[in-house]
């Protein structure tokens, strides 16, 4: 036998009411005749909570009393057959009589005690009980009514109140003998104290009822309908990827509804706990998916942790001072104090020096805990062996729950490493020495990053989000954009990476969208923002916005974004950058943001600075990572200039190549930057810097390829001028590499600490003689690459292989 309980939710109207017929009539089906308990029809007991307000304060109450019968009036007229309708308007009419002579009384009195505050509370569930034992009579044959005051005998703690367990036991076991294989319903939430009075078992209480009737008739299963699919992972409205789980044992239960996650009320568990009844938590309103089983053994779960819960506002106060050192007793009186006064603690640590305490508690408790503490050590505050203790608000908590977790090494290293890289501070943490919850306080205002941090974290077989916001939208900005439209799926399906664009601008506007641009639409979209790009703004609204694994891209050639790259780091946030401006200028500057992102723990990828998507940086990163050290470099590294020189012969003019190389996407934005020598001048200090030479830009040695007037243009079209009007001298050194069955080559040679770029014409025997289209060379002259060094070769410039650079940098954030 089952007990099935239904709550407020799955009562609340005629058309879930029929969805619950429906749940029964198949549990009647497969596993014979459950009992039911019910809840007050959605909305109800606030309604009476009000109407007991109204009538204690002189208000009219009628208006609700009205509400309150036509909501129970309106399912006998739709659910019941006309002949079976009239019997139940006249039980639920004796009802609504009683309630309201005792509202009448409570506004007489002008007093509502917590006595009959509960006995307003109780007619929501008689109401709803016999409503729906009459309703299922007509469906499924006989079934019986049961107040649970008659059967749930408590104290008379009012509100709240604490269960006769064995005289429960005995009525309940009494009644159900009486009523043996019959489909019986019984009230939620209500009971009775010694001398008959109603008592209630705290809000959320029916859940409380069908346990305590489950565990007295040693049922097999306790089943809690409600209107979700189980007890999340984390707060779904928090977290997107929150997901029910499939099992969880009691405690991680009790933790989880402790914090946060109301599915279910916590003390439910104890007396299923005690005799090992499984709860299963299940949605009315999809009725086929199979919700969280809390047993006692789970048995799928291999999991460490189960879920993330959060108590979203909490104050902590904090109390420190010399004379609580080695102190026996201190901590006794100041929680017994707390306790004597019904300030209920939610979190405590205290340092082992013991030199500091704090705990949390809920905000509306602070200032008269602070009170308190100042009247019980008045004399130990004015001997100055304590302080004043200090409360801090807009405060959150977040707890990791999971049994697993138990002698687990590396659990709060995730947390905390989570935690760390997305800039959470943490206030305060504790744990239990039986390590089934971490939980940690910190600034309200994190606490939504945080959840989604920690539960990307623990959840690994989930997908990550990443969340980029990108500048530029030119050759690279837009053809990375295609790029990430056109991987998205295989990005989640393949390794369960999700690239979010948050934020897009460039130097004209700027767009946002917290839950990612669609990246089909993204120039529409920005086209038609009312924004106008403000660097300044783009990145405030990032760092408002808060979200976690939050990554900038560069993809300008400007200098404005380079000067907030260091609050972008302070902000916890990665950069990923094509733009070479940033690493290139002064050393002090690239020092800076090698320091910076490392304090704040955040990646600082920027592959494309050289060679475009070839893996040079990462390579001589590795190379000096597992202890080799740089001999020499000797590279191309101008896309544009190789592209050039590949394409310079015959009867190819100069002027015709430089401009292929700019429709191809190959030279900067200005190409002028290419050809002065500028951008590879930009490449080989960035490659020097990090092989660990502290260089500035004068110190490298460039060959101009260009005459005079060339270099001087004043714009680009001036400048594509003067390449024709100089064709002779061009011309010149063509032939005169043909003639000597040479190639020029453009090449940069890093040694002993020396940078210098030089026009060169090698023959085939030459290494770099063998290149084509915008093609870069590589070559690493190592300790260990001595005798033949490692070379990196492939097309060094154009927006797709350095779209698939920034790309790859992005993805590898955090990982
Ligand atoms: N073309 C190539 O093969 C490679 C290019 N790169 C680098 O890629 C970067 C971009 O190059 P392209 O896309 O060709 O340039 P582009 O001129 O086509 O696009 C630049 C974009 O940046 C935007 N922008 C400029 N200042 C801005 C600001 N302050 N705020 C927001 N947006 C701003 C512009 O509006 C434009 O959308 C350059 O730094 C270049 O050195 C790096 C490796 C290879
Ligand atoms: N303009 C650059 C592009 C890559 O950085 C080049 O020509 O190499
Ligand atoms: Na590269």
């Amino acid at each position: 036998m089952k007990v099935l309980k239904f709550g407020g939710t799955s009562v609340g109207s005629v058309k879930s009411i029929g969805t619950l017929i429906d749940i029964l009539k198949s549990e009647v089906a497969t596993n014979g005749n459950p009992v039911v308990v019910l809840s007050a029809m959605g909305g109800v007991t606030n309604l009476l909570s009000a109407m007991a307000s109204k009538a204690a304060a002189g208000d009219d109450f009628s208006t609700y009393l009205t509400e309150l019968q036509s909501r129970h009036f309106e399912v006998v007229k739709t659910l019941l057959d006309v002949p079976r309708q009239n019997p139940v308007y006249t039980q639920l009419k004796i009802y609504f009589n009683d309630l309201e002579d005792i509202l009448q009384g409570i506004a007489i009195l002008s007093e509502l005690t917590p006595r009959i505050n509960d006995l307003v509370l109780s007619y929501g569930e008689r109401c709803s009980a016999l409503l729906i034992s009459k309703i299922a009579e007509q469906h499924l044959g006989e079934t019986v009514f049961a107040d649970a005051t008659a059967l749930i005998k408590t104290d008379s703690s009012y509100g709240q109140a604490h269960v006769n367990t064995e005289l429960t036991d005995i009525l309940v076991q009494d009644f159900y003998a009486k009523h043996k294989g019959k489909l019986i319903f019984v009230t939620g939430f209500i009971s009775s104290n010694n001398e008959g009075r109603v008592t209630t078992l705290g809000r959320g209480g029916s859940d409380y009822t069908a346990a305590i009737i489950g565990a007295a008739l040693d049922c097999e299963e306790i089943v809690i309908w409600t209107d979700v699919n189980g007890m999340m992972t984390a707060d779904p409205k928090m977290v997107k990827k929150a997901f029910p789980l499939k099992e969880l044992s009691y405690t991680e239960a009790m933790e989880l509804s402790y914090f946060g996650a109301k599915v279910i009320y916590p003390p439910t568990m104890i007396p299923a706990f005690m005799k090992k009844i499984p709860i299963v938590i299940r949605n009315t309103f999809e009725p086929l998916f199979e919700g969280t089983v809390i047993r006692h053994d789970c048995r799928e779960s291999t999991r460490n942790i189960k879920g993330i819960s959060s108590i979203n506002e909490i104050s902590i106060l904090n109390l420190q001072g010399s004379g609580m050192v080695g102190k026996a007793g201190f901590s006794g009186r100041l929680f017994s104090l707390l306790a004597r006064e019904q300030i209920n603690i939610i979190l405590i640590t205290q340092s082992s020096s013991e030199h500091s305490i704090t705990f949390a508690v809920k905000p509306a408790d602070a200032l008269s805990a602070k009170r308190l503490i100042e009247q019980e050590f008045e004399l130990e505050l004015e001997a100055k062996k304590i302080d004043s203790p200090i409360i801090e608000d807009s405060l959150s908590i977040l707890a990791i729950v999971g049994e697993n977790m138990k002698q687990t090494p590396g659990i709060a290293g995730t947390l905390f490493h989570a935690l760390g890289r997305n800039g959470i501070n943490v206030r305060a943490i504790a744990q239990g020495s039986s390590e089934y919850n971490i939980s940690v306080i910190i600034s309200r205002h994190d606490l939504a990053k945080a959840l989604n941090a920690v539960h990307d974290a623990y959840y690994t077989d989930l997908k990550k989000t990443l969340n980029v916001f990108c500048l530029g939208t030119g050759n690279i900005g837009r053809t990375l954009f295609k790029q990430l439209q056109e991987h998205r799926e295989f990005l989640q399906l393949q390794n369960g990476i999700l690239v979010n664009v948050i934020g897009i601008s460039n130097s004209r506007k700027m767009v946002f969208n917290e839950e990612g641009l669609n990246l089909e639409t993204w120039k529409e979209t920005l086209d038609q923002s009312e924004e106008t790009a403000d660097l300044d703004l783009f990145i405030a609204r990032m760092k408002e916005m808060n979200l976690p694994n939050a990554v900038f891209v560069d993809n300008t050639a400007s200098t404005a974004p380079i000067s907030r790259y260091a609050d972008v780091f302070r902000s916890n946030v990665s950069v990923v950058t094509c733009n070479k401006i940033g690493n290139s200028s002064s050393y002090a500057q690239y020092k800076t943001f090698r320091d910076l992102a490392r304090k704040h723990g955040v990646d600082f990828y920027y592959e494309t600075n050289v060679g475009a998507g070839l893996p040079i940086i990462r390579t001589l990163k590795d190379l000096q990572l597992s202890g080799d050290r740089v001999i020499r470099i000797e590279a191309i590294l101008s896309g544009t200039i190789s592209f050039i020189f590949n394409n310079f012969k015959g009867d190819v003019m100069f002027h015709d190549v430089v401009k292929l190389a700019q429709e191809k996407g190959f030279t900067e934005p200005d190409p002028r930057d290419d050809l002065s020598g500028m951008d590879f001048m930009r490449k080989m200090l960035i490659l020097a810097r990090d092989a660990g030479h502290v260089l500035e830009q004068t110190d490298i040695k460039i060959q101009n390829i260009l005459p005079q007037s060339c270099l001087e243009a004043e714009t680009v079209e001036e400048f594509y001028a003067e390449l024709l009007a100089n064709n002779d001298y061009f011309e010149t050194i063509k032939q005169q590499a043909e003639a000597e069955g040479k190639v020029l080559r453009y090449i940069g040679k890093l040694e002993d600490g020396q940078v210098a770029i030089t026009l060169q014409m090698v023959d085939d025997a030459h290494p770099f003689y063998m290149l084509s289209g915008s093609d870069n060379i590589i070559s690493f002259t190592t300790e260990r690459y001595k005798e033949r060094p490692l070379v990196v070769k492939g097309p060094g410039a154009g927006a797709e292989v350095t779209a698939a650079g920034v790309f790859s940098d992005i993805v590898n954030v955090g990982a």
